[in-house]
């Protein structure tokens, strides 16, 4: 059989990791696709840079019109990011019968839907394991290997990059912009790294895999999305004092009355296997009724991992091209006439536990009008941690762990304890998951 044709749409650092593993293991990839993948044509604005990194292997061009237009092209990838000239491309691909691979979780978090719709409309296949944890097969595990389940809830550390801060921060002391510089220089953050550092990057992942869990379409504009850029140093140390890692989690939750959706820094308790990723790794915790907790965890983001899940999309597209689309894995797991429009909920009605740290005057009687405000609201205290105060201070910091509530309860509590005259400022409030 004839080698299927590729065309590569962006060769920057993870278009030229799936150039050069395509060619390194190409024997081993044409074994297992059953005939040759072959990228016979590179789009790059820096046509230069890319004919060297091809090494006149294949055809190199700047307008990527080029190959979404070209007949001969059989599947195209997009690795060049973001939602404008992206979008364009992608949706001429799918237009022009062309399958497409694209990493671009960007994309795909805010316009999958009318992609996807595209794409069936015209029998042709949209893979993106790359764009969710990028190496980690993740889509193909809550796609395929836990089908017979009902996804209860995944929670995730889904951004390297914001992974990588907080671990070399609390390990080496470094500072945030320092961290960030090498993130960007190991070729982790994104084009624009406010997305990873403000958990927008985290948050495309996260409603990716609501989608895929709960047969809901893709909603990023529901989702709660807070990064890391507040997360104080304080905050780490009393956290690790309670026996709690602080990680930036992507959770998507099924409760009775609707999805949560939402990323922002979390409390886990450090026992816990995925409080332990360091570095850029990622892990994704999925709990399904019949399996229980699965935990998958490797590199979610660099050159080559990211090419290895770009390439497995290249081999399942290879593998699948000539079935019948009907008979094919749907793009969001679920078939598209068996989607559901379960809400996702305000983040007032969400349900979690909370850390709150309060600088408070060391006087009779403070931590007893806390403690009855939290009463009156119902909030329950699990852990609590009074610091002295330090030689000639007169005000010192509380933490407390509290049990579960609804996120209005606290905020409320919160408002009422920083209008006592005892609490001076604002009061921290980090969110707090058991995992269990
Ligand atoms: N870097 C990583 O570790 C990961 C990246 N991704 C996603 O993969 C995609 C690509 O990311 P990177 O390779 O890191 O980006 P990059 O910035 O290294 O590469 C993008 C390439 O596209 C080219 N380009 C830009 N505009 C173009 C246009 N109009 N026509 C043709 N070429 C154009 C650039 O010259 C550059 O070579 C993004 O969607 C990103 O979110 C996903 C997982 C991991
Ligand atoms: N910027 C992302 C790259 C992968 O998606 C990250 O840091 O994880
Ligand atoms: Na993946």
């Amino acid at each position: 059989m004839k080698p299927i044709k590729v065309g590569l749409l962006g060769i920057g650092t993870v278009g030229s990791g799936t150039f050069n593993v395509l060619k390194r293991n190409q024997e081993e990839i044409t074994r297992r696709a059953g005939r040759g993948i072959e990228i016979t044509m590179v789009a790059d604005l820096n046509v230069d840079r890319a004919r060297e990194l091809t090494n006149g292997e294949c055809e190199v061009v700047n307008d990527a019109n080029l190959v979404v237009n070209n007949p001969e092209i059989d599947i195209v990838i997009e690795l060049i990011g973001g939602y404008g000239i992206a979008k364009d491309l992608v949706m001429k691909a799918i237009a022009n019968g062309k399958h497409v691979v694209t990493a671009n979780k960007a994309l795909l978090a805010t316009h999958g839907n009318e992609i996807f719709k595209a794409a069936q409309d015209k029998g042709v296949m949209v893979a993106f394991e790359a764009a969710v944890a990028g190496g980690i097969p993740i889509i193909k595990a809550l796609r395929e290997g836990l089908t017979a389940n009902r996804i209860q809830w995944i929670a995730g550390i889904i951004n390297g990059t914001t992974n990588f801060i907080l671990s070399e921060m609390r390990d080496k002391g470094l500072d945030f912009d320092v961290v960030l510089k090498e993130a960007q220089r190991l070729g982790y953050a994104e084009a624009d790294p406010t997305f990873d550092i403000e958990g927008v990057d985290a948050a495309h992942k996260a409603t990716i895999m609501s989608a895929i869990a709960f047969g809901i379409p893709v909603q990023f504009d529901k989702a709660h999305v807070e990064g890391i850029t507040k997360l104080q140093a304080t905050d780490i140390r009393y956290a690790e004092q309670l026996g709690y890692r602080i990680k930036l989690l992507g959770i998507a939750r099924r409760t009775p009355n609707g999805i949560e959706l939402r990323v922002h820094p979390t409390l886990i308790p450090a026992k816990r296997l995925i409080a332990n990723v360091e570095g850029a790794m990622n892990a994704v915790l999925v709990q399904g009724d019949a399996v229980g907790a699965t935990l998958y965890y490797g590199k979610g983001a660099g050159s080559e991992p990211t090419a290895s899940a770009v390439i497995a999309d290249l081999v399942d597209i290879t593998r699948l091209a000539t079935a019948d689309p009907e008979h094919r894995v749907p793009h969001l797991a679920f078939q598209p006439d068996a989607m559901v429009d379960t809400p996702i909920l305000p983040m007032s009605e969400i349900t979690t536990s909370y850390y709150l740290r309060m600088r408070v005057s060391d006087q009779p009687g403070v931590l007893a009008d806390v403690t009855r405000i939290l009463a009156d609201s119902s909030i329950s205290i699990d852990a609590m941690l009074q610091k002295e105060p330090d030689e000639g201070e007169t005000r010192t910091d509380i933490i407390m762990l509290t049990h579960q509530t609804q996120e209005k309860n606290i905020v409320s509590a919160i408002a009422k304890i920083e209008a006592l005259p005892t609490v001076v400022g604002e009061v921290t409030k980090i969110r707090l998951e058991q995992l269990s």
